[in-house]
């Protein structure tokens, strides 16, 4: 029974993230989840998640407290602000809308109240939403669970779920760890709400630039190469020459732009990256569960970011070109099959 000085806490995402930490919020009786979900609303609302989840057992038809097919618009529907709102969403600011125009109906660009948290893989990615909420409390949350929806409203996590809360850096600030007090509070909150069921391993880490550096040696390198070969990060560590000809290389190249850019990642980085996931759980990079299902490839903050801030800096970084260029053309294809490029229709009469 969640306590009556319970957090309002908003998530916009129902997927294999959102969906675990909703029940992990929920399950710490100290936050009241409205959770906001596109793809599998009507599963959801209408049969809740099967969830089979190493840190919170086997769940048939859980809900959280209220679920919604769209951002709640609180000043029409004349409901107070949010205590936080979390982003699970993926972060694709190459296909329209923006994520900051979807949460504009729950977060005034005025707000200093509601906290934003982006618990969202890749670099860069707080910066348009300081542009369009410049007194927002915003945190990063640096997320490693082995968690996939495997069909609408079925959520599978076979990894155990490791989050660290930061907050990020205002963007005037030279500091990596610039964290204002009441954003450091915020943190600190938000550690002591996720962490009250028990079950998950949440810490505040305000080194937030490193952590995200950290998590791009997985993300820059494991979700596009899973991604364009069609591995999982078991069978892409089996395959021939793929550690040493792929995974080392695109590493290597993510742990020096890190350098140049002031953070100097441990020397371990690499091979504990690389063997992260145990073998034979077979993990699929949510950028490979993506492209399986045809969804649009999160690739310009996981890979885009760190090879423009990395090239910027003169470091060279041919691997991570490549696959930047491969999952722009894997996009493009994408977008093809939606029906969002218009190209020439194929000649009926190629002999001609
Ligand atoms: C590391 C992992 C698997 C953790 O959630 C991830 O970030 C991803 O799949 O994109």
């Amino acid at each position: 029974m969640a306590d009556p000085k319970a957090k309002n806490i908003l998530i916009i995402g129902g997927g294999a993230v959102g969906a675990i930490a909703a029940l992990n919020l929920e399950a710490g009786g100290l936050a009241t989840v409205t959770a906001v979900l596109r793809s599998n609303f009507e599963v959801v609302n209408e049969f809740g998640y099967d969830i089979s989840s190493c840190d919170h057992g086997v769940l048939k038809g859980w809900k959280p407290s209220q679920v919604l097919s769209a951002v709640p618009n609180l000043a029409a529907s004349n409901l107070p602000p949010y205590d936080y709102i979390i982003l699970t969403t993926k972060n694709i600011p190459d296909i329209p809308p923006s994520l900051p125009s979807l949460l504009l109906p729950s977060l005034s660009p005025k707000n200093t109240r509601t906290v934003l948290l982006l618990l969202q893989n890749g670099l860069n990615i707080e910066r348009p939403f300081h542009a369009t909420f410049p007194t927002t409390p915003i945190l990063s949350g640096v997320s490693l669970i082995g968690s996939t929806e495997t069909r609408p409203g079925t959520i599978i996590q076979a990894d155990h779920d490791r989050l660290l809360i930061g907050a990020f850096p205002s963007p005037d600030s030279t500091s990596p760890i610039a964290e204002s007090e009441a954003a450091t509070a915020a943190a600190e909150d938000f550690v002591r709400i996720y962490r009250a069921a028990g079950k998950t391993s949440c810490s505040h880490s305000p080194l937030v630039a490193r952590d995200r550096w950290r998590k791009l040696v997985y993300n820059a390198c494991l979700n596009p190469i899973c991604a364009i070969t069609g591995l999982d990060t078991g069978r892409i560590r089996l395959a021939d020459n793929a550690i040493t000809s792929l995974l080392q290389p695109a590493m290597a190249e993510i742990v020096a732009a890190a350098k140049a850019k002031g953070v100097v990642l441990d020397a371990e980085v690499i091979e504990n990256t690389i063997h992260m996931d145990p073998l034979e759980l077979y993990l699929s990079p949510s950028m490979l569960a993506d492209v399986r299902k045809s969804n649009f490839l999160e690739f310009e903050n996981l890979v885009g970011e760190p090879l423009r801030e990395g090239t910027a800096l003169g470091v060279p970084m041919p691997t991570l070109t490549v696959l930047y260029n491969l999952c722009k053309a894997i996009q493009w294809r994408i977008k093809v099959t939606r029906g969002m490029v218009e190209i020439p229709p194929q000649r009926k009469d190629p002999g001609n």
